[in-house]
């Protein structure tokens, strides 16, 4: 009777890869671990349990599964884990995005979403996305006429780095008021950190010996970013300028001021949540637009169609307005389509559930991990007919959305922690492809093939190209 209790009793973990004692599963990883866990999920099925280092970890691999985690059981599985990271970048994760579950994490998220992410901030701040924009296609317009090559990928994350710098922080940074690497440059080694697996993570008992020296390369460029941020702040608080247009950090230094304890916060949440806005803005929305460009490039009939579509609802005669976007039906395919096969954050966030839970009839433990692989997901062939292929005509006549309604669809997340940027994000990428793919015709260099274009991923919270992406551009329009 009591062996017939215990069986009925016993808490089944979901399958999965056993691994070596102390490192787990850690080896089975690879260079590209959206890629590594998508072939295991194949194996063990689309909920599967890894210990990654000495942590219960979930990865999570199919529309179904990814609605029990995202939304049934949502709010089991709203909290993060701790990172090292996150620790020294984000002073102690007092940031948005890694902040722990609980009413910290309320707060931040709304102060962020109504005073920089709402619809209307997004409005207000169009003329400086649009001369940002404006800047950007006159440089090209030289090169037309220098027959040069481009690097595109360069010029978009510049872009990208002013429009947000404006928007978050009320100027441009120019490289010199930095660490002597560069803003852009730091930025970026920021977001590959947090995306890189640290071994002290996994296994906290040698998180001390820092064995790969990414907590060091995490210290230096926390120093950067305070030195940056405290310059930042110090010239808002002296500014005697009373014709200055309030800005994201005037908004927070409200706050730091503030009589009302819900809404008080501290100069160290200040400099975190402001790291945050510029690190989720800066690299996501360029890196989407260069996948798209990749895509469009490699696929000249799909460029064509895109470009038929801009002349006969633009006209050749003037540039895209943003008021244009919404109509542009084929545009919003195309973008859905490099979402798809591009998640620029492929594996989300990490998730750590807050307590024990059963899913699909599998124990998932208390302080479990749990990454959704979107990458995975937008590659599922029972969501997808041929997953591999880039073809936007699959959204014709579908309903299926990137906003975290659909399952088979998660570029921006789902439920709680979905991305607050999304419609900041969607705005960006879609003025900025129509404004290149509008003005511009795109050539590989020497005579390369669009076959022969390599679209190797480097793998880290944002995944980019590895190789940046260059090209000839030739003018089209008739102004
Ligand atoms: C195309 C561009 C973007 C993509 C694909 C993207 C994608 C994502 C994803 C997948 C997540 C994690 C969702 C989860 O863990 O469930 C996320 C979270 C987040 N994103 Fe974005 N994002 C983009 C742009 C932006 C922008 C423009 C901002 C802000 C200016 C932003 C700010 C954030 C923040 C603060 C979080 C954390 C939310 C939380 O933990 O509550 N993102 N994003």
């Amino acid at each position: 009777f009591y062996s017939k209790a215990n069986k009925k009793n016993r808490k089944i973990l979901p399958p999965g890869p056993k691994g070596f004692p102390i490192f787990g599963c850690l080896h089975l990883l690879g260079k590209f671990p959206p890629r590594a866990l998508h072939k295991l999920a194949k194996i063990y099925g689309p909920i599967m349990h890894l210990r990654l280092g000495l942590m219960t970890t979930i990865v999570v691999s199919s529309p179904q599964a990814a609605e029990q985690f995202l939304k049934t059981h949502d709010l089991i599985f709203a909290s993060r884990p701790p990172l090292q990271a996150s620790k020294y970048m984000s002073y102690q994760q007092k940031n948005f995005a890694m902040a722990p579950y609980g009413s910290y994490w309320r707060k931040v998220r709304k102060i962020c979403t109504q005073n920089l992410l709402s619809n209307a901030k997004i409005n207000y701040f169009q003329p400086i996305r649009k001369e940002e924009l404006d800047l950007l296609i006159e440089y090209f317009k030289e090169a037309v006429r220098a027959r040069c090559v481009v690097d595109i990928s360069a010029k978009l994350s510049a872009l990208s780095a002013n429009m947000t710098c404006r928007m978050v922080l009320g100027k441009k940074c120019s490289d010199d008021e930095f660490d002597e690497r560069g803003f852009e440059n730091v930025v970026q080694e920021g977001m590959e950190l947090v995306g890189k697996p640290n071994l002290g993570d996994y296994i906290p008992q040698i998180t001390g010996l820092d064995l790969q020296g990414l907590t060091k390369r995490s210290k230096a460029v926390a120093k950067a970013y305070d030195a940056f941020l405290e310059k930042i702040i110090d010239e808002h608080v002296q500014s005697k300028d009373e014709n200055r247009t309030e800005d994201f950090v005037d908004v927070m230094l409200s706050f730091e001021g503030s009589e009302d304890t819900e809404k008080k916060i501290e100069r160290e949440h200040i400099k975190a949540i402001l790291l945050d806005m510029l690190a989720g803005a800066m690299d996501t929305s360029p890196t989407v637009v260069e996948w798209a460009l990749s895509e469009l490039i490699k696929h000249p009939a799909v460029m064509k169609k895109l470009q038929r579509e801009l002349e006969n609802i633009v006209g050749l005669k003037r540039m895209v307005e943003e008021s244009d976007l919404e109509i542009l039906e084929y545009l919003d395919m195309v973008v859905k389509e490099t979402l798809r096969l591009h998640p620029v954050a492929p594996l989300m966030a990490p998730h750590e559930s807050m307590e024990d839970c059963t899913v699909n009839g599998f124990h998932i433990p208390k302080k479990s991990r749990v990454i959704v692989n979107a990458w995975a997901i937008g590659r599922d062939p029972k969501a997808w007919n041929d997953p591999e292929k880039f073809f936007p005509e699959r959204f014709i006549g579908s309903s299926v959305d990137v906003r975290g309604r659909d399952f088979q669809l998660l570029p921006f997340g789902s439920g709680r922690r979905a991305c607050p940027g999304m419609q900041l994000a969607l705005t960006v990428v879609k003025q900025v492809t129509a404004q290149l793919v509008h003005c511009f015709d795109w050539e590989l260099p020497e005579g390369m093939l669009p076959t022969e274009l390599d679209m190797t991923e480097e793998f880290g919270l944002v995944t980019y190209r590895a190789k940046h992406l260059l090209a000839v551009p030739s003018y089209r329009l008739s102004t």
